[in-house]
């Protein structure tokens, strides 16, 4: 299946910097899909500025429900209707700095599908919970708890990002990650069918230009969800560029 790249700018870039940095993206890769996925105020403008290129334009959280009394919040219909294609559900920094447990990103993750949003659902272990041997069940926990049915088949999307590879430089042995990715293959598989073989699931934590080709490789890796080098045009590209043919 063609790999995603995606990139998750979180809370970063006035609009001159997220319109400079979208127009260097505008060609697209040769051998992966690209999605970025901007703070929700630089989103209408990106994907304005993205309307007839190959990448697509995504928000990073939706609200649960369509409308209605939620001060500061922002649904899902909303971000279809300013240009976005897809959104991330249960980042690990929503579910700690907001307190998102699997039943909250499950109703967000209906009200996506609901809206005609891709969904990208994040799970991951944090560092004690996988030195305790525990990061399978966490990450199957947290799968089973958040994906709704009607995911698959509308091209849902899983990234697994262990909590403590995100932001640190650091990232699980190539060997972790091909088994975690198996592990949530199999689980998917077992609950939904042989339709998820083609769900992608995406690895994010210090994806790089310098460790991209490598883990991109790997069994059951269907393309990157990267953080702080999808804020570096030319590094994004080379992640992208280091897909395997
Ligand atoms: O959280 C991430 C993407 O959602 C990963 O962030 P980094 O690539 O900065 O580690």
């Amino acid at each position: 299946m063609r790999p995603l790249i995606a990139g998750n700018w979180k809370m970063n870039g006035n609009q001159r910097e997220a319109a400079r940095l979208a127009e260097a993206l505008r060609g697209g890769a040769e051998n992966a899909d690209l999605l970025i996925c901007p703070p929700f105020v630089h989103i209408h403008q990106v994907a304005a500025l993205m309307l007839g290129s190959r990448v697509a334009v995504g928000a990073q959280d939706c609200h649960a429900a369509h409308h209605g009394a939620h001060t500061g919040d922002v649904s899902a219909a909303m971000l279809r209707d300013v240009g976005a294609t897809h959104v991330i559900l249960g980042h690990s920094e929503r579910r700690t700095n907001h307190g998102e447990n699997d039943a909250a990103v499950l109703a967000k993750t209906e009200a996506a599908l609901t809206a005609g949003l891709i969904p990208i659902i994040c799970v991951g272990e944090t560092e004690a919970e996988r030195l305790s041997g525990l990061a399978d069940s966490v990450v199957e926990k947290q799968l089973g708890g958040s994906i709704p049915y009607g995911f698959i088949t509308a091209g849902g999307i899983v990234a697994y990002e262990p909590v403590w590879a995100i932001g640190t430089g650091r990232t699980p042995t190539d060997r972790d990650i091909a088994a975690m990715h198996a592990t949530m293959r199999t689980a998917l598989v077992e609950r939904f069918g042989p339709a998820a073989r083609t769900t992608r699931l995406l690895y994010g934590g210090s994806v790089k230009p310098s460790n991209a080709a490598a883990i991109m490789a790997l069994p059951d890796v269907d393309g990157a969800l990267v953080g702080g080098a999808s804020l570096v045009a030319e590094d994004f590209l080379a992640i992208a560029g280091a897909v395997p043919e």
